[in-house]
Order: C-alpha cells, then structure tokens, then sequence
C-alpha cells in the first residue's frame, strides 16, 4: 500500500501524512524531511547555497528513490514536487492512492503568513502581496493537484477528521 498526499504549500499535508500513517499502521515518510536527512541540510539552506534547480533534482530523485523501494507508506510530497520533471506522472502510476488536499486560498494566505521562515518560495515576499502570488501559483499548480485520484476539500476541518476521511475509503 502506497498513499500519497499532494497540495499546495500549508494544505496540511505533512501534518495529515504522519496522522493517516498513525492511523492506518504505516510508515511515515515526508519527502522535505527525508531530501534534509539526506543531504544533511535544510530546506532552506539547500535552497540559499545550492538554488532551488538542485532541489528539484534531489526531490525528482529521492521520490523515484522512495516510490521504486519503500512499501506500506504513506507520504507527504513538498507543494511543488507533483509540478516538474514529470513526477505526478511517476507518482500516480506507482501509488496506490493520491490525494488533494485542497485549501482554498484565504485559509492558505492565513497560514502562510505565519510560517514563511522555512518556506523559501515564499520567504520573501510581502504580507500584503501574499495573497496575489500564492493567487496565481495554486492557479498554475491546480492542473497537476487536480490529477490526483481524490479530491479532500479541507477547509474548516481539523487534521483528525481528514484523516477520518481518508480512511473510511479504505474501509
Ligand atoms: N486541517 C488543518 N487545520 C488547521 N491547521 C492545519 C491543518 N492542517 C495543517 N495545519 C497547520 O498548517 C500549517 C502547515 O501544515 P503542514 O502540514 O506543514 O502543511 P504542508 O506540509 O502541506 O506544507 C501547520 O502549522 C499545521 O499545523
Ligand atoms: O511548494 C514548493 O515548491 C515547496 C514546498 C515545500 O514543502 P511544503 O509544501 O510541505 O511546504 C518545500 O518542498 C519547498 O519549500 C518547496
Ligand atoms: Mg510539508
């Protein structure tokens, strides 16, 4: 079994991830963490010193890493993983199940503001322009969110029902 979550940055992802894992007796694995253990540096470092081109190529490679090996997992990808080198395609031929996490974008602006530190996409951009570029980009990135085999609309609703929510289909 092989469950991975998708969505854009803030959806909640590696949040619900590590829950469902939790919940449905699986492994755990986020692959912002496992690109950070790997190279033995964080995200934001990784794209301060080595650019955002490098990341996407060890992101690219450790998700065919982690797709082609690790079994009974359930992962939490970054919200730009599913939008290059052809990953959603990698990922929805070698997952069991692909879930959306859909946010809409006041609730995304709302958390996001508060956590634009480790988010270097968005680190630097204003509060009050926030809205306008993560606006377009979830435009953008919709066309491959929106390949997913489910859909979760997730607003107003805690962690644990979304996980309730995942895995009732499974049931
Ligand atoms: N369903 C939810 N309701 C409210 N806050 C949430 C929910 N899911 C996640 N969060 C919060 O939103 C922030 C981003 O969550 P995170 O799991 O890091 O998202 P992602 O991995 O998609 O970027 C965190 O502060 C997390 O606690
Ligand atoms: O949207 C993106 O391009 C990114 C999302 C981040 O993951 P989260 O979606 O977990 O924040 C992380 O992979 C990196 O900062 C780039
Ligand atoms: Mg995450």
């Amino acid at each position: 079994m092989k469950i991975v979550l998708v969505g854009y940055m803030g959806s909640g992802k590696s949040t619900v991830a590590k829950l469902l894992a939790n919940a449905m007796k699986l492994k755990f694995l986020d692959l912002d963490n496992y690109i950070e253990q790997r190279l033995g540096s964080k995200i934001p470092i990784i794209f301060k010193e080595r650019g955002e081109l490098f990341f996407r190529k060890k992101e690219h490679e450790y998700l065919k890493c982690i797709l082609d090996n690790e079994n009974d997992l359930v992962l939490s990808v970054g919200g730009g993983t599913p939008c290059y080198a052809g990953n959603m395609d990698s990922i929805i031929e070698k997952a069991d199940a692909v879930f959306y996490l859909k946010v809409s974008l006041p609730v995304l602006v709302q958390r996001l503001s508060k956590e634009k530190e480790n988010r270097p996409l968005i680190k630097n951009i204003p509060d009050e322009d926030l809205p306008e570029f993560i606006g377009k980009h979830l435009f953008e990135r919709s066309f491959y969110y929106s390949q997913a085999t489910y859909k979760v609309l997730c607003d107003k609703k805690e962690p644990k029902t979304i996980v309730d929510e995942i895995q009732s289909l499974f049931i």
